[in-house]
Protein backbone atom coordinates (compact mmCIF):
# COMPACT_ATOMS: atom_id res chain seq x y z
CA UNK A 1 0.00 0.00 0.00
CA UNK A 2 1.60 3.69 -1.21
CA UNK A 3 1.42 6.49 1.63
CA UNK A 4 0.36 7.18 5.21
CA UNK A 5 -0.50 4.27 7.27
CA UNK A 6 -1.39 6.59 9.66
CA UNK A 7 -3.84 8.47 7.14
CA UNK A 8 -5.16 4.40 6.32
CA UNK A 9 -5.56 3.94 9.88
CA UNK A 10 -7.43 7.27 10.72
CA UNK A 11 -10.21 5.91 8.02
CA UNK A 12 -11.50 3.77 10.48
CA UNK A 13 -12.06 6.42 13.03
CA UNK A 14 -14.33 8.73 9.92
CA UNK A 15 -16.63 5.24 9.79
CA UNK A 16 -17.17 4.66 13.62
CA UNK A 17 -17.91 8.64 14.27
CA UNK A 18 -21.08 8.75 12.16
CA UNK A 19 -22.46 6.42 14.76
CA UNK A 20 -21.20 7.82 17.86
CA UNK A 21 -22.72 11.29 20.23
CA UNK A 22 -19.57 13.02 20.41
CA UNK A 23 -19.17 16.93 20.25
CA UNK A 24 -17.08 17.81 17.26
CA UNK A 25 -14.65 19.36 19.24
CA UNK A 26 -13.65 15.84 20.50
CA UNK A 27 -14.02 14.22 17.11
CA UNK A 28 -11.73 16.60 15.88
CA UNK A 29 -9.05 15.89 18.79
CA UNK A 30 -9.07 12.67 18.13
CA UNK A 31 -7.34 12.79 14.68
CA UNK A 32 -4.22 14.04 15.93
CA UNK A 33 -1.56 12.18 18.28
CA UNK A 34 -1.23 14.57 21.66
CA UNK A 35 2.61 14.43 21.55
CA UNK A 36 5.02 12.48 19.42
CA UNK A 37 9.08 12.86 19.98
CA UNK A 38 11.75 11.96 17.96
CA UNK A 39 15.18 11.24 19.00
CA UNK A 40 18.70 10.17 18.38
CA UNK A 41 20.18 7.42 20.36
CA UNK A 42 23.79 6.99 20.49
CA UNK A 43 25.56 3.57 20.86
CA UNK A 44 28.98 2.39 21.15
CA UNK A 45 29.16 -1.00 18.90
CA UNK A 46 31.46 -3.08 20.04
CA UNK A 47 34.07 -2.30 17.28
CA UNK A 48 34.30 0.83 19.60
CA UNK A 49 33.15 2.76 16.37
CA UNK A 50 29.74 5.07 17.61
CA UNK A 51 26.38 4.63 15.57
CA UNK A 52 23.01 6.81 16.20
CA UNK A 53 19.78 4.92 16.06
CA UNK A 54 16.46 7.37 15.35
CA UNK A 55 13.66 6.59 18.02
CA UNK A 56 10.67 7.80 18.37
CA UNK A 57 7.43 7.57 21.22
CA UNK A 58 3.98 9.31 19.90
CA UNK A 59 1.72 10.06 22.86
CA UNK A 60 -1.84 9.95 20.86
CA UNK A 61 -4.18 10.51 23.53
CA UNK A 62 -3.92 10.79 27.45
CA UNK A 63 -7.61 11.54 28.04
CA UNK A 64 -8.69 8.40 30.01
CA UNK A 65 -5.21 7.83 31.55
CA UNK A 66 -1.20 7.40 31.37
CA UNK A 67 -0.23 6.64 27.94
CA UNK A 68 0.10 2.75 27.30
CA UNK A 69 1.84 1.12 24.71
CA UNK A 70 4.96 -0.99 23.34
CA UNK A 71 8.29 -0.34 21.61
CA UNK A 72 9.36 -1.69 18.11
CA UNK A 73 12.96 -2.70 17.07
CA UNK A 74 12.30 -2.77 12.90
CA UNK A 75 14.31 -1.59 10.32
CA UNK A 76 10.96 -0.39 9.08
CA UNK A 77 9.94 1.72 12.00
CA UNK A 78 9.13 5.80 11.19
CA UNK A 79 7.13 8.11 13.00
CA UNK A 80 3.47 7.40 10.18
CA UNK A 81 4.05 3.89 11.96
CA UNK A 82 5.10 4.99 15.25
CA UNK A 83 1.73 7.29 15.35
CA UNK A 84 -0.68 4.45 13.63
CA UNK A 85 0.50 2.01 16.39
CA UNK A 86 -0.18 4.69 19.10
CA UNK A 87 -3.74 5.29 17.79
CA UNK A 88 -4.48 1.59 17.62
CA UNK A 89 -2.96 1.74 21.08
CA UNK A 90 -6.02 4.66 22.36
CA UNK A 91 -8.94 2.74 21.04
CA UNK A 92 -7.78 -0.35 22.25
CA UNK A 93 -7.37 0.65 25.72
CA UNK A 94 -10.64 1.90 25.74
CA UNK A 95 -12.61 -0.80 24.39
CA UNK A 96 -11.19 -2.90 27.21
CA UNK A 97 -12.03 -0.25 29.80
CA UNK A 98 -8.37 0.18 30.77
CA UNK A 99 -7.30 3.38 32.57
CA UNK A 100 -5.02 4.50 30.18
CA UNK A 101 -4.44 6.08 27.22
CA UNK A 102 -2.81 5.25 23.84
CA UNK A 103 0.88 5.41 23.40
CA UNK A 104 3.74 3.87 21.20
CA UNK A 105 7.43 3.51 20.58
CA UNK A 106 9.91 2.67 18.37
CA UNK A 107 13.69 2.55 17.16
CA UNK A 108 14.57 2.06 13.41
CA UNK A 109 17.17 -0.28 13.22
CA UNK A 110 17.38 -4.79 12.52
CA UNK A 111 18.24 -5.95 15.96
CA UNK A 112 19.05 -9.29 14.00
CA UNK A 113 22.71 -7.53 13.48
CA UNK A 114 23.18 -6.16 17.00
CA UNK A 115 24.78 -8.48 19.73
CA UNK A 116 23.24 -8.55 23.00
CA UNK A 117 25.39 -5.63 24.74
CA UNK A 118 24.62 -3.55 21.65
CA UNK A 119 21.12 -4.34 22.07
CA UNK A 120 21.08 -3.31 26.01
CA UNK A 121 23.32 0.02 25.33
CA UNK A 122 20.56 0.84 22.39
CA UNK A 123 17.96 0.51 25.30
CA UNK A 124 19.42 1.68 28.13
CA UNK A 125 20.22 5.08 25.33
CA UNK A 126 16.57 4.90 24.33
CA UNK A 127 15.27 5.53 27.95
CA UNK A 128 17.99 8.20 28.56
CA UNK A 129 16.59 9.93 25.98
CA UNK A 130 12.99 9.60 26.62
CA UNK A 131 12.84 9.62 30.47
CA UNK A 132 11.38 13.10 30.66
CA UNK A 133 8.57 12.05 28.45
CA UNK A 134 7.35 8.69 30.14
CA UNK A 135 6.96 7.86 33.61
CA UNK A 136 3.98 5.32 36.18
CA UNK A 137 1.97 8.02 35.54
CA UNK A 138 2.60 9.23 32.23
CA UNK A 139 3.06 6.77 29.93
CA UNK A 140 4.13 3.18 30.36
CA UNK A 141 6.18 0.67 27.91
CA UNK A 142 5.49 -2.90 27.18
CA UNK A 143 7.28 -5.27 24.45
CA UNK A 144 6.19 -5.24 20.91
CA UNK A 145 7.81 -6.52 17.59
CA UNK A 146 11.65 -7.55 17.95
CA UNK A 147 11.49 -6.55 21.86
CA UNK A 148 11.81 -8.57 24.38
CA UNK A 149 10.90 -9.04 28.26
CA UNK A 150 14.86 -9.02 29.21
CA UNK A 151 14.82 -5.80 27.03
CA UNK A 152 12.07 -4.35 29.20
CA UNK A 153 14.06 -5.56 32.16
CA UNK A 154 17.13 -3.06 30.78
CA UNK A 155 14.76 -0.28 30.44
CA UNK A 156 13.08 0.02 33.76
CA UNK A 157 16.80 -0.87 35.60
CA UNK A 158 17.37 2.41 33.69
CA UNK A 159 14.71 4.17 34.14
CA UNK A 160 15.26 3.43 38.14
CA UNK A 161 18.93 4.69 37.50
CA UNK A 162 17.97 8.05 36.29
CA UNK A 163 14.94 8.52 38.98
CA UNK A 164 16.90 7.56 41.59
CA UNK A 165 14.29 4.71 43.14
CA UNK A 166 13.04 1.64 42.15
CA UNK A 167 10.30 2.21 39.45
CA UNK A 168 9.05 -1.03 38.01
CA UNK A 169 5.27 0.38 37.25
CA UNK A 170 7.25 2.60 34.26
CA UNK A 171 7.41 -0.62 31.92
CA UNK A 172 5.21 -3.46 31.93
CA UNK A 173 6.30 -7.39 30.31
CA UNK A 174 9.08 -7.38 32.60
CA UNK A 175 10.85 -10.49 33.28
CA UNK A 176 9.09 -12.08 36.79
CA UNK A 177 12.17 -11.54 38.90
CA UNK A 178 11.99 -7.68 38.07
CA UNK A 179 8.51 -7.30 39.09
CA UNK A 180 6.80 -8.78 35.80
CA UNK A 181 3.66 -10.46 35.85
CA UNK A 182 2.77 -13.98 35.33
CA UNK A 183 1.08 -14.39 31.74
CA UNK A 184 2.49 -11.38 30.45
CA UNK A 185 4.63 -13.43 28.08
CA UNK A 186 1.73 -15.38 26.81
CA UNK A 187 -1.08 -13.23 27.04
CA UNK A 188 -1.51 -11.41 23.75
CA UNK A 189 -2.22 -15.25 21.79
CA UNK A 190 -3.44 -16.17 24.98
CA UNK A 191 -6.56 -13.38 24.87
CA UNK A 192 -6.81 -14.05 21.07
CA UNK A 193 -7.38 -17.48 21.67
CA UNK A 194 -10.30 -16.28 24.32
CA UNK A 195 -11.44 -14.24 21.81
CA UNK A 196 -11.77 -16.92 19.06
CA UNK A 197 -13.17 -19.76 21.80
CA UNK A 198 -16.58 -17.08 22.13
CA UNK A 199 -16.87 -15.74 18.77
CA UNK A 200 -16.62 -19.20 16.52
CA UNK A 201 -19.19 -20.99 18.21
CA UNK A 202 -22.03 -17.97 17.22
CA UNK A 203 -21.27 -19.72 13.60
CA UNK A 204 -21.14 -23.05 14.42
CA UNK A 205 -17.50 -23.38 14.22
CA UNK A 206 -15.65 -25.78 16.49
CA UNK A 207 -11.92 -27.30 17.06
CA UNK A 208 -13.25 -30.41 15.07
CA UNK A 209 -14.37 -28.94 11.75
CA UNK A 210 -12.36 -25.64 11.77
CA UNK A 211 -8.54 -25.41 9.84
CA UNK A 212 -6.40 -22.45 10.97
CA UNK A 213 -3.48 -20.55 8.91
CA UNK A 214 -1.48 -18.41 11.66
CA UNK A 215 1.23 -15.82 9.59
CA UNK A 216 3.67 -14.57 12.15
CA UNK A 217 5.51 -17.45 14.93
CA UNK A 218 7.11 -14.89 17.31
CA UNK A 219 5.69 -14.27 20.79
CA UNK A 220 1.97 -13.57 19.50
CA UNK A 221 1.45 -16.39 16.55
CA UNK A 222 3.11 -18.97 18.35
CA UNK A 223 1.40 -19.03 21.45
CA UNK A 224 -2.36 -18.06 19.56
CA UNK A 225 -1.81 -21.16 17.47
CA UNK A 226 -0.68 -23.63 20.46
CA UNK A 227 -3.68 -22.94 22.60
CA UNK A 228 -5.61 -23.67 19.01
CA UNK A 229 -3.33 -26.70 18.69
CA UNK A 230 -4.21 -27.83 22.30
CA UNK A 231 -7.53 -27.28 22.03
CA UNK A 232 -8.00 -29.84 19.04
CA UNK A 233 -8.08 -27.29 15.81
CA UNK A 234 -6.00 -27.95 12.63
CA UNK A 235 -3.61 -25.51 12.11
CA UNK A 236 -2.39 -26.25 8.69
CA UNK A 237 0.04 -23.79 8.05
CA UNK A 238 2.24 -21.45 9.93
CA UNK A 239 5.30 -18.46 8.60
CA UNK A 240 7.79 -16.41 10.07
CA UNK A 241 9.55 -13.85 8.00
CA UNK A 242 11.16 -15.94 5.89
CA UNK A 243 8.68 -18.03 4.66
CA UNK A 244 6.66 -21.23 6.02
CA UNK A 245 5.09 -24.82 6.43
CA UNK A 246 2.09 -26.25 5.12
CA UNK A 247 0.35 -29.81 6.31
CA UNK A 248 -2.77 -30.75 4.96
CA UNK A 249 -2.92 -33.06 8.38
CA UNK A 250 -2.11 -30.10 10.51
CA UNK A 251 1.16 -28.78 11.43
CA UNK A 252 2.58 -30.27 14.62
CA UNK A 253 2.77 -27.01 16.59
CA UNK A 254 4.73 -28.14 19.21
CA UNK A 255 7.71 -29.19 17.38
CA UNK A 256 7.42 -26.35 15.32
CA UNK A 257 7.79 -24.32 18.87
CA UNK A 258 11.11 -26.16 19.40
CA UNK A 259 12.47 -26.07 15.89
CA UNK A 260 11.99 -22.57 15.91
CA UNK A 261 13.63 -21.65 18.99
CA UNK A 262 16.76 -24.06 17.74
CA UNK A 263 16.98 -22.62 14.37
CA UNK A 264 16.34 -18.74 13.10
CA UNK A 265 13.54 -19.77 10.69
CA UNK A 266 10.63 -22.01 10.67
CA UNK A 267 10.89 -22.62 6.13
CA UNK A 268 13.46 -25.25 6.70
CA UNK A 269 11.34 -27.67 9.17
CA UNK A 270 9.53 -28.74 5.94
CA UNK A 271 12.69 -30.67 4.34
CA UNK A 272 14.40 -31.13 8.30
CA UNK A 273 14.68 -35.41 8.34
CA UNK A 274 14.41 -35.64 11.91
CA UNK A 275 11.42 -34.23 11.19
CA UNK A 276 9.94 -36.66 8.86
CA UNK A 277 7.55 -38.72 10.99
CA UNK A 278 5.45 -35.33 11.13
CA UNK A 279 3.98 -36.21 7.84
CA UNK A 280 3.96 -33.75 4.82
CA UNK A 281 4.98 -30.59 5.56
CA UNK A 282 5.37 -28.50 2.28
CA UNK A 283 7.52 -25.11 2.07
CA UNK A 284 5.10 -22.43 1.81
CA UNK A 285 5.21 -18.50 0.59
CA UNK A 286 3.93 -15.34 3.16
CA UNK A 287 1.39 -14.65 0.14
CA UNK A 288 0.68 -18.20 -0.11
CA UNK A 289 -0.73 -18.84 3.34
CA UNK A 290 -2.78 -15.66 3.20
CA UNK A 291 -4.68 -17.32 0.02
CA UNK A 292 -5.06 -20.84 1.45
CA UNK A 293 -8.36 -22.75 1.51
CA UNK A 294 -8.83 -22.46 5.56
CA UNK A 295 -11.76 -21.67 7.86
CA UNK A 296 -9.30 -19.18 10.12
CA UNK A 297 -6.50 -16.92 8.44
CA UNK A 298 -4.69 -14.96 11.62
CA UNK A 299 -2.48 -12.38 10.59
CA UNK A 300 0.26 -12.65 13.56
CA UNK A 301 2.83 -10.45 12.06
CA UNK A 302 3.28 -7.59 10.32
CA UNK A 303 0.71 -4.36 8.87
CA UNK A 304 -0.32 -4.16 5.29
CA UNK A 305 -0.11 -7.96 5.05
CA UNK A 306 -4.11 -7.99 3.41
CA UNK A 307 -4.21 -4.77 0.94
CA UNK A 308 -6.57 -4.37 -1.78
CA UNK A 309 -4.22 -6.12 -4.72
CA UNK A 310 -4.88 -9.53 -2.50
CA UNK A 311 -7.91 -9.22 -0.48
CA UNK A 312 -9.61 -11.02 -3.00
CA UNK A 313 -7.58 -14.50 -3.35
CA UNK A 314 -9.06 -14.77 0.28
CA UNK A 315 -10.41 -17.85 1.25
CA UNK A 316 -11.10 -17.86 4.75
CA UNK A 317 -14.08 -16.91 6.37
CA UNK A 318 -13.01 -15.31 9.21
CA UNK A 319 -10.18 -13.33 10.00
CA UNK A 320 -8.39 -12.33 13.67
CA UNK A 321 -6.33 -9.84 13.52
CA UNK A 322 -3.56 -10.59 15.67
CA UNK A 323 -0.85 -8.30 14.53
CA UNK A 324 -1.41 -4.49 13.88
CA UNK A 325 -2.84 -3.23 11.74
CA UNK A 326 -2.53 -6.22 9.04
CA UNK A 327 -5.59 -5.18 6.88
CA UNK A 328 -5.62 -1.81 4.84
CA UNK A 329 -9.15 0.23 4.32
CA UNK A 330 -9.21 -0.81 0.71
CA UNK A 331 -8.91 -4.14 1.96
CA UNK A 332 -11.50 -4.14 4.54
CA UNK A 333 -13.88 -3.13 2.09
CA UNK A 334 -13.26 -6.06 -0.11
CA UNK A 335 -14.03 -8.33 2.36
CA UNK A 336 -16.43 -7.06 4.12
CA UNK A 337 -18.25 -7.17 0.30
CA UNK A 338 -16.95 -10.93 -0.02
CA UNK A 339 -18.92 -11.41 3.33
CA UNK A 340 -15.45 -12.42 5.23
CA UNK A 341 -15.78 -11.58 9.71
CA UNK A 342 -13.08 -9.70 9.82
CA UNK A 343 -12.48 -9.53 14.18
CA UNK A 344 -9.91 -6.48 14.84
CA UNK A 345 -6.77 -6.17 15.97
CA UNK A 346 -8.13 -3.74 18.72
CA UNK A 347 -10.16 -6.57 20.27
CA UNK A 348 -8.33 -9.22 19.27
CA UNK A 349 -4.83 -8.54 20.42
CA UNK A 350 -5.85 -6.62 23.40
CA UNK A 351 -4.99 -9.48 25.77
CA UNK A 352 -1.41 -8.17 26.02
CA UNK A 353 -1.97 -4.54 27.38
CA UNK A 354 -4.46 -6.13 29.72
CA UNK A 355 -2.38 -7.89 30.99
CA UNK A 356 -0.19 -5.04 31.42
CA UNK A 357 -2.55 -3.24 32.74
CA UNK A 358 -2.41 -6.35 35.59
CA UNK A 359 1.04 -5.91 36.26
CA UNK A 360 1.48 -1.89 36.54
CA UNK A 361 -1.73 -2.67 39.23
CA UNK A 362 0.34 -5.51 40.82
CA UNK A 363 3.61 -3.15 40.93
CA UNK A 364 1.83 -0.35 42.32
CA UNK A 365 0.25 -2.67 44.54
CA UNK A 366 2.63 -5.26 46.17
CA UNK A 367 0.70 -7.74 45.99
CA UNK A 368 1.40 -10.49 43.10
CA UNK A 369 -0.89 -13.07 41.57
CA UNK A 370 -1.21 -16.53 40.54
CA UNK A 371 -0.73 -17.25 36.78
CA UNK A 372 -4.28 -18.58 37.22
CA UNK A 373 -5.85 -15.42 38.71
CA UNK A 374 -3.94 -13.51 35.74
CA UNK A 375 -5.72 -15.84 33.21
CA UNK A 376 -8.83 -16.05 34.67
CA UNK A 377 -8.95 -12.18 34.95
CA UNK A 378 -7.79 -12.11 31.10
CA UNK A 379 -10.62 -14.31 30.01
CA UNK A 380 -13.28 -12.28 31.73
CA UNK A 381 -12.31 -8.93 30.69
CA UNK A 382 -11.75 -10.65 27.02
CA UNK A 383 -15.02 -12.07 26.63
CA UNK A 384 -17.07 -9.49 27.96
CA UNK A 385 -16.31 -6.80 25.91
CA UNK A 386 -15.81 -8.95 23.46
CA UNK A 387 -19.65 -9.87 23.43
CA UNK A 388 -20.41 -5.88 23.27
CA UNK A 389 -18.53 -5.66 20.76
CA UNK A 390 -20.62 -8.84 18.84
CA UNK A 391 -23.66 -6.91 19.94
CA UNK A 392 -23.27 -3.54 18.67
CA UNK A 393 -22.39 -4.72 14.75
CA UNK A 394 -25.50 -6.99 15.25
CA UNK A 395 -27.71 -3.80 16.16
CA UNK A 396 -26.22 -1.42 14.09
CA UNK A 397 -25.56 -4.00 11.27
CA UNK A 398 -22.46 -2.61 10.98
CA UNK A 399 -18.73 -4.47 10.72
CA UNK A 400 -17.06 -5.77 13.53
CA UNK A 401 -14.24 -3.43 13.15
CA UNK A 402 -17.01 -0.91 13.11
CA UNK A 403 -18.57 -1.87 16.19
CA UNK A 404 -15.09 -2.14 17.97
CA UNK A 405 -14.34 1.65 17.23
CA UNK A 406 -17.85 2.70 18.84
CA UNK A 407 -17.65 0.78 22.15
CA UNK A 408 -14.33 2.54 21.99
CA UNK A 409 -15.15 6.12 20.88
CA UNK A 410 -18.36 5.83 23.31
CA UNK A 411 -15.86 4.97 26.27
CA UNK A 412 -13.38 7.84 24.75
CA UNK A 413 -16.22 10.71 24.39
CA UNK A 414 -17.46 10.26 27.51
CA UNK A 415 -14.06 10.96 29.20
CA UNK A 416 -13.28 13.68 27.00
CA UNK A 417 -16.57 15.35 27.89
CA UNK A 418 -16.29 14.71 31.81
CA UNK A 419 -12.73 16.33 31.18
CA UNK A 420 -14.13 19.49 29.49
CA UNK A 421 -12.39 20.99 26.80
CA UNK A 422 -11.19 24.13 29.37
CA UNK A 423 -11.92 25.76 25.78
CA UNK A 424 -8.93 24.36 24.60
CA UNK A 425 -6.56 26.61 26.20
CA UNK A 426 -7.92 29.81 25.43
CA UNK A 427 -7.93 32.68 27.75
CA UNK A 428 -10.99 33.35 29.21
N1 LIG B 1 3.91 -8.76 21.85
C1 LIG B 1 2.75 -8.27 22.24
O1 LIG B 1 2.42 -8.27 23.42
C2 LIG B 1 1.80 -7.70 21.24
C3 LIG B 1 2.03 -7.78 19.89
N2 LIG B 1 1.09 -7.31 19.04
C4 LIG B 1 1.31 -7.34 17.60
O2 LIG B 1 1.50 -8.67 17.16
C5 LIG B 1 2.32 -8.67 15.99
C6 LIG B 1 3.48 -9.61 16.22
O3 LIG B 1 4.20 -9.15 17.36
P1 LIG B 1 5.07 -10.14 18.26
O4 LIG B 1 4.62 -11.53 18.06
O5 LIG B 1 5.11 -9.55 19.60
O6 LIG B 1 6.50 -9.92 17.61
P2 LIG B 1 7.74 -10.93 17.62
O7 LIG B 1 8.90 -10.08 17.37
O8 LIG B 1 7.72 -11.79 18.82
O9 LIG B 1 7.44 -11.85 16.36
C7 LIG B 1 7.20 -11.35 15.08
C8 LIG B 1 7.01 -12.53 14.16
O10 LIG B 1 6.59 -12.07 12.89
C9 LIG B 1 7.42 -12.66 11.89
N3 LIG B 1 7.48 -11.79 10.73
C10 LIG B 1 8.12 -10.62 10.59
N4 LIG B 1 7.92 -10.14 9.35
C11 LIG B 1 7.10 -11.02 8.73
C12 LIG B 1 6.53 -11.10 7.45
N5 LIG B 1 6.75 -10.14 6.55
N6 LIG B 1 5.73 -12.16 7.15
C13 LIG B 1 5.53 -13.13 8.05
N7 LIG B 1 6.03 -13.11 9.28
C14 LIG B 1 6.82 -12.08 9.60
C15 LIG B 1 8.76 -12.85 12.58
O11 LIG B 1 9.57 -13.79 11.91
C16 LIG B 1 8.29 -13.33 13.94
O12 LIG B 1 7.97 -14.69 13.89
C17 LIG B 1 2.72 -7.20 15.77
O13 LIG B 1 1.82 -6.61 14.88
C18 LIG B 1 2.54 -6.60 17.15
O14 LIG B 1 2.36 -5.20 17.11
C19 LIG B 1 -0.10 -6.81 19.47
C20 LIG B 1 -0.39 -6.73 20.78
C21 LIG B 1 0.56 -7.10 21.79
O1 LIG C 1 1.32 -4.26 26.73
C1 LIG C 1 1.23 -3.13 26.34
O2 LIG C 1 1.25 -2.15 27.09
C2 LIG C 1 1.07 -2.78 24.89
C3 LIG C 1 1.25 -3.90 23.94
C4 LIG C 1 1.20 -3.34 22.55
O3 LIG C 1 2.12 -2.65 22.16
C5 LIG C 1 0.05 -3.54 21.72
O4 LIG C 1 -1.01 -3.94 22.21
O5 LIG C 1 0.14 -3.27 20.51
Amino acid sequence: MAGSLFTDASKRLEKALKYVAISDDAGERLKYPKTSLSVSIPVRMDDGSLKIFPGYRVRYDDTRGPGKGGVRYHPNVTMDEVQSLAFWMTFKCALLNLPFGGAKGGITLNPKELSRAELERLSRGYIEAIADFIGPDVDILAPDVYTNEMMMGWMMDQYSIIRRKISPAVVTGKPVTMGGSQGRNTATGTGAFFIMQAMLPKFDRYPENTTVAVQGFGNAGMVVAECLYQEGYKVVAISDSQGGIYNEQGVDIPAAIDYKQHNRSLAGMYCDQTLCDLGDNQQLSNAELLALDVDVLIPAALENQLTADNADQVKARYIFEVANGPTTSGADDILVSKGIYVFPDILVNAGGVTVSYFEWVQNRSGLYWSAKEVNDRLKEKMVEEAEQVWHIAQDLEVSVRTAAYIHALNRLSEAMDAKGTRDYYQDT
